[in-house]
């Protein structure tokens, strides 16, 4: 019997669609926190093979969901290439900062990020020991442009206007940097893949603040890139990607990429992606994830709504971004209740 979420990749329309949730190890899990704890912080988390796994499973333990994902973070790629990383508790990342081409210039070549994230695939290793057979394991890694607006302004910035104007003020260098990320992910996810993912989803948490020829050059053709590299090496790994509030770019993205799925945020309309991105296979979301701490009926009616608006296609359910701190457990297994028993 394959996996569920394989099947649902490979095209394949299931009576009842496969679940997961982004950043389902997390902080809303009181386990989640003591094992953070245990850790020490953020990154100690993440590049501690055994307590990464521990985290990744606890959800999977909680509420059997149907795929687990790595824990780690898309910030690690940065790390491995030469930038300084670290975590402010309750604010977010910092990293130094690429303010032009000799920045650029200056970072480790691709093949060198493997020194770093060593820890990462142990990480994958473990899990694919451990893992319920039924479960799919889910790699990933940021995509170049959600990874450079980082890189570029050393935190997370609500316009990701530093990058847009590094772009603007030099366009051959910030080429060059989004090169880069696109060749050490290829690296990265390709050793993730050789370590035991299934399955490989590219986050690009950004993409919608790029227009027109900008979302071509830095989201479309980038993704393109990464999953051709994948798919030579690893031809029957489905890749799932996640344009972020891409909007009408939704359309068409899947084909001009190769991924096999593709993630909805929740600025999208089910009923509206079922008409013009599902027809080009398989769906992954898109559930506003405020439900997750809201709960009640209208949580009930929105997983009934999404489950009915994608069930003529390929869909994995999934909210439209990850679960947020404040969100309550018990909302979670509601979810899942509802969408395997009615
Ligand atoms: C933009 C981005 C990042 N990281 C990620 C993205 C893309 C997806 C998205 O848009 O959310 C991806 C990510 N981050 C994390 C995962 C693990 C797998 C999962 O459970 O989904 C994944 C897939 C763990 C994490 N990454 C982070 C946490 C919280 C850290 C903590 O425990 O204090 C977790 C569980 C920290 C992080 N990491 C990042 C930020 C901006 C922050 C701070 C914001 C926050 O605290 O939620 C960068």
């Amino acid at each position: 019997m394959t996996k569920t979420i394989l099947r649902a990749l490979k095209g394949e329309t299931l009576p009842t669609p496969p679940i997961w949730m982004m950043r389902q190890a997390g902080r809303y899990l009181p386990e989640y926190k003591a094992t953070r704890a245990q850790a020490g912080d953020f990154l100690s988390l993440c590049y501690n093979p055994d307590l990464a796994a521990e985290v990744t499973l606890q959800p999977i333990r909680r509420f059997g969901f149907d795929a687990a994902i790595l824990f780690a973070d898309i910030l690690l790629v940065p790390q491995a290439l030469g930038a300084d990383l670290w975590f402010v508790t309750g604010e977010g990342p910092r990293l130094s900062t690429i303010t032009d081409a000799a920045g650029v210039a200056a970072l480790k070549p691709a093949s060198d990020v493997h020194e770093t994230l060593s820890p990462i695939y142990e990480t994958i290793r473990i899990l694919s020991r451990e893992l319920p057979a039924e479960t799919t394991l889910i790699g990933f890694a940021g995509a170049p442009w959600t990874v450079a607006t980082y890189m570029i302004a050393g935190r997370g910035t609500p316009d990701q206007g530093p990058a847009h104007a590094f772009m603007e003020a030099d366009r051959t260098a910030f080429t060059a940097l989004i090169d880069c990320i696109t060749e050490a992910t290829v690296e990265y996810l390709s050793a993730q893949i050789d370590a035991g993912a299934e399955v490989v989803k590219l986050f690009d948490s950004w993409a919608g603040s790029l227009k027109g020829r900008d979302f071509d050059d830095f989201a479309l053709a980038p993704a393109a890139r990464i999953i051709a590299a994948l798919k030579d090496r690893h031809p029957d790994i489905p890749v799932i990607a996640f344009p972020r509030q891409a909007g009408e770019r939704y359309v068409g993205f899947a084909k001009a990429t190769g991924a096999d799925c593709v993630a909805l945020d929740n600025g999208v309309s089910a009923e509206w992606a079922a008409t013009h991105v599902q027809l080009d296979g398989c769906v992954q979301g898109n559930l506003d994830p405020r439900h997750m701490v809201a709960g009640g009926p209208d949580l009930v009616a929105d997983v009934r709504r999404i489950r009915k608006a994608f069930s003529g296609g390929p869909h994995i359910f999934n909210l439209g971004h990850g679960i947020t701190p404040d969100a309550d457990p018990d909302n979670v297994a509601l979810m899942i209740e509802t969408l395997r028993n009615g």
